[in-house]
């Protein structure tokens, strides 16, 4: 007889995470603040150079609803990544250099004192972490107590900067502060020029992606009790299940037009359950917790924050959901299931059971979210050419519009209608810059919103110096873009018709447009002359595109359309059979490594401190055929065998004498325990 025997070191998951949190949070942080002043510093003086010395010059990019006036438009910190080369070809006076040099010296010796003073907390930290984490050890296996709540799994939800410190993020990824927390790294300065996403303002880039994470909530654990009741004798066990753990759901929200709110808010967590109680008394099932999305949100999985290859290009994740109408909601994550209380144990063979599960633990995972726009119509064209004037002309949206390129940073969306049902919703998107495909400027950060438009308006600045140069540098930064957004059919805009100098280069436009098979039509869009006809003429493309696409389905259908298939296929993940397993061997430790999932969630939710838990596991890997295969396999007295979370050490007994639980006297193999599920 054969067995394995448990050998006293508890794995907790909490408590092997802990220590990487905190020194993720320790070092990330010194190194990139001063990076960050000395940039900032320099900046600033070389505003001052340039004799502006305001304080609303760009940068520092809290609250940003636009961009800083046009002559600091060439700040380097906006415009691009190659920094230090623009900045050398800012000229200063011979007294400012001096300054310049003389404070960059001062951060470069205040950047390796930081260094070293980092150094020092991060080893400190190790050691106190593993200090703790050792006493902790010593603890838990000695402890006999019930488990307590856990407060923090209570939560549920937690977000803000200290959130985000205490899970370890690295700034800039998951979670975008502010302009002010862009990394400056050497590798990024050696980037390729055309590669410019640091220049972006954070509440740019966080308007339509965000990292967020999110966790089902834990199951509760069931207890051991017995009735104990006056004239009731041998009242019977009667511990309660725990109850389960919180779902995790994401909805669409038809209020919601950016992923702006995810900037602070990134943890999810759903509550756990409550634990069973005495007289049968199940627990009560944790909070659900609900992600509320913008119309257009597709959901994939991300890597973890921090782990090995994150950051790296890596090929596109596979789409977990493509959430497009308002009130559709999926059930993203289901809770775990609450553990067994001994009630539930009760057999004709083991009518006093001793045992009680602990709850599954709930499955937990970074998400990474991306928001397509769901607009019928896309205006686009080059800065400064009227696209929000005509937005604002055409439907009651309320645009900034001003006289200068990038007014608009986000896309804003009207609602443009005819009569009662034909309508259609329309976007505006920031300015398109030659080169946008590589990164210059704002528009091609924000050109995949086009991707879901049936129809665009292509606006020409009819004051621009050339017009057909313009038109056809937009044309050619669409095409190069996507082909397929090029595809979609389009209407082209002149605009500002009402300026004497757009109105005497109309003629030649058209001609030349013409010669190409394109009508353009003219308008005045501050005027609003001539943009019914422009709106009239893109309605009847996207007539065509609806008949042409007429979808099946009602908005009802669509609405209740059951999402659900990627918690199924989690749950179904986890409920893999008991007996699929692998088995293999760690070369230098010399252990044996059980892998399979099934096994992996029984000995999570095996609660070693009741007395019955160690015979129901060891008739549980007699009985799926681990300990069948281990000794296939060669395993040795005193070999290290780990399954899941725990340890466990090899005894050949014949007589089975090394078995610790064999001082009871019920024989595990006689007692049928009730199914696994
Ligand atoms: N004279 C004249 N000026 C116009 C017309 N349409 C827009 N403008 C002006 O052009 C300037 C830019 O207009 P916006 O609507 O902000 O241009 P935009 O294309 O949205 O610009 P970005 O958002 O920066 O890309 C503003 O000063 C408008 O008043 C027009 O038909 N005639
Ligand atoms: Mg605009």
């Amino acid at each position: 007889m054969a067995a394995i025997s448990i050998s006293c070191s508890f794995f907790t998951p909490q408590a092997l995470s802990r220590p990487n949190r905190t020194r993720n949070k320790i070092s990330a942080k010194p190194s990139k603040l001063s990076s960050l002043r000395k940039a900032n510093l320099q900046r600033e003086l070389e505003l001052k150079s340039r004799g502006g010395d305001r304080p609303d010059a760009g940068g520092e990019a809290t609250t940003y609803t636009r961009l800083p006036p046009r002559e600091d438009f060439s700040d380097v910190s906006l415009l691009s990544s190659s920094y230090l080369k623009l900045s050398e070809e800012v000229k200063l006076s011979e007294a400012n250099v001096a300054g310049v040099e003389e404070k960059v010296e001062t951060l470069e010796e205040n950047d390796e004192e930081e260094e070293e003073k980092e150094r020092e907390v991060k080893e400190y930290d190790d050691e106190d972490i593993w200090g703790n984490y050792r006493r902790l050890d010593v603890f838990e296996g000695s402890s006999g107590l019930i488990d307590e709540d856990d407060d923090e799994d209570d939560e549920v939800f937690e977000y803000g900067d200290e959130d985000v410190e205490r899970a370890g993020l690295k700034d800039g990824e998951a979670i975008c502060f502010s302009g002010e927390v862009e990394e400056e790294d050497e590798e990024d300065e050696e980037e390729e020029i055309g590669v410019k996403e640091k220049g972006v303002p954070a509440v740019m880039r966080c308007f339509d992606r965000a990292k967020i994470f999110v966790k089902a909530g834990d199951g509760g654990n069931g207890v051991v009790a017995f009735r104990r009741e006056k004239f009731v004798p041998f009242g019977g066990p009667s511990g309660g299940d725990g109850g389960r753990g919180g779902n995790v759901y994401v909805e669409v929200d038809g209020s919601m037009n950016s992923l702006l709110p995810f900037r602070k808010s990134v943890h999810f967590r759903a509550g756990r359950g409550e634990h069973g109680r005495g007289k049968m008394q199940s627990g009560a099932k944790g909070v659900d917790v609900v992600v509320k999305v913008a119309p257009g949100t597709v959901v994939r999985q991300a890597k973890e924050v921090g782990s090995e290859g994150e950051g790296e290009e890596e090929e596109e994740k596979e789409v977990l959901l493509e959430l497009l109408h308002p009130g559709q909601r999926a059930l993203l994550m289901p809770g775990g299931r609450g553990g067994r209380g001994n009630a539930s144990f009760k057999s004709g063979m083991n009518k006093v059971p001793r045992i009680a599960e602990n709850g599954e633990e709930g499955p937990e995972m970074w998400l990474d979210l991306e928001l397509k726009l769901v607009a019928d119509v896309g205006i686009v064209g080059a800065p400064n050419a009227g696209k929000s004037t005509l937005l604002s002309v055409i439907s009651a949206a309320q645009p900034t519009i001003a006289n200068y390129p990038f007014t608009t940073l986000l896309p804003n969306l009207g609602v443009v209608s005819f009569d009662y049902d034909s309508t259609m919703v329309v976007a505006d998107l920031p300015g398109l810059l030659e080169g946008a495909h590589r990164g210059f400027g704002l528009g091609h950060e924000f050109l995949r919103h086009t991707e879901r438009c049936s129809a665009l308006v292509h606006v020409v600045d009819g004051s621009a110096p050339q017009p057909e140069l313009e038109f056809e540098a937009v044309r050619l930064e669409l095409e190069l873009f996507s082909p397929e957004i090029a595809e979609k059919p389009y209407v082209v805009a002149y605009n500002k018709m009402d300026l004497p100098d757009a109105y005497e280069k109309w003629p030649m436009f058209r001609e030349t447009l013409r010669a190409r098979g394109i009508e353009p039509f003219c308008m005045s869009a501050v005027q609003r002359d001539g943009t019914h006809e422009v709106i009239s003429s893109v309605y009847e493309l996207l007539k065509k595109y609806r008949e042409a696409n007429a979808e099946p389905k009602g908005l009802y259908d669509q609405v209740s359309e059951n999402l659900d298939h990627v918690a199924k296929k989690i749950d179904k993940e986890r409920r893999a059979a008991i007996n699929e397993f692998e088995i293999f061997r760690d070369r230098g430790t010399g252990a044996w490594h059980v892998v399979g999932a099934g096994l992996q969630r029984f000995v999570q939710m095996t609660n070693w401190r009741y007395m019955d838990s160690d015979k129901r596991f060891q008739h549980v890997l007699e009985a799926c055929g681990v300990n069948k295969t281990l000794k296939n396999m060669g395993v040795k007295e005193g070999d290290n065998v780990i399954i899941g979370e725990m340890e466990l050490v090899w005894h050949d007994s014949a007589n089975g004498s090394s078995r610790p639980t064999n001082s009871n006297k019920t024989s595990t193999d006689s007692v049928r325990w009730p199914q696994w599920k």
